[in-house]
């Protein structure tokens, strides 16, 4: 199945609730959020507050990904506020797999990030205890980056370990994809999609009619 999750770091701040309103309307499947906390990346984006704000207007599944140190501090209040799937990156968790138990046990679904640097061995042990695996396509910390090329080689080489090991589990791409090379990562083996820019710039309801029309070819 192919997912469109709109990153709202793209959106216009000043009409945000308005916006992902838009982006429901429009058929986005997922609202992907990036929290920051200005220590793991840069940047500082936003938390519990906005997301238990946002979770009142809309229904869709809420994509939480935290890029945050320490993140098992906060895992349960996430929850809380209305995260579906809770992503969390494996340079910022010591004890990775204890905080993948921890995730699953407020019911929510489990994502692991990779850093574009970090190789994918790093989670082959746990590969089989997670719902999706992010690949980041950019250094996070900010929207708007360009795709990084060697990110299509690290999806593919995941895509074939997972068929070896038959699993079906999710690859997510997130940074620097629009509906211009969107097919590159579908190519490669990624089924849900994450675009800030992609989604936010210009017209909102063409640039996701776009995106789907993408994905019919590889339904
Ligand atoms: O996690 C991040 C950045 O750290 C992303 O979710 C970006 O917000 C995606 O934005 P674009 O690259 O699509 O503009
Ligand atoms: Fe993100």
């Amino acid at each position: 199945m192919y997912i469109l999750a709109p990153s709202v770091l793209g959106a216009d701040f000043t009409k945000l609730g308005e916006q992902i309103k838009r982006a429901d309307q429009a058929g986005a499947e997922y609202i992907h959020l990036d929290v920051m906390d200005g220590e793991f990346v840069p940047s500082i984006s936003f938390g519990m507050p906005v997301i238990k704000a946002l979770r009142g207007i809309t229904k869709k599944i809420f994509d939480v990904h935290l890029m945050i140190e320490q993140p098992e501090r906060y895992i349960e209040e996430f929850a809380a506020c209305g995260a579906d799937v809770i992503t969390v990156h494996v340079e910022s968790c010591k004890h990775l797999d204890r905080v993948i138990h921890q995730i699953k046990e407020t019911g929510a679904k489990v994502g692991v990030a990779l850093n574009p640097a970090t190789p994918i061995e790093t989670i082959i042990h746990v590969l089989d205890l997670v719902d999706m695996i992010l690949i980041m396509s950019v250094n996070p910390g900010f929207g708007g980056q360009s795709y990084i090329d060697y990110s299509t080689e690290k999806i593919r080489s995941l895509r074939n370990l997972l068929n070896e090991r038959g699993l079906k589990t999710d690859i997510q791409v997130d940074g620097g994809i629009t509906s211009d090379n969107v097919n590159v990562v579908l190519d490669a083996g990624a089924n849900i999609i994450v675009s800030g820019t992609g989604v936010f710039k210009g017209n909102l309801e063409e640039n996701i009619t776009r995106f789907h029309e993408i994905f019919k070819c590889y339904n």
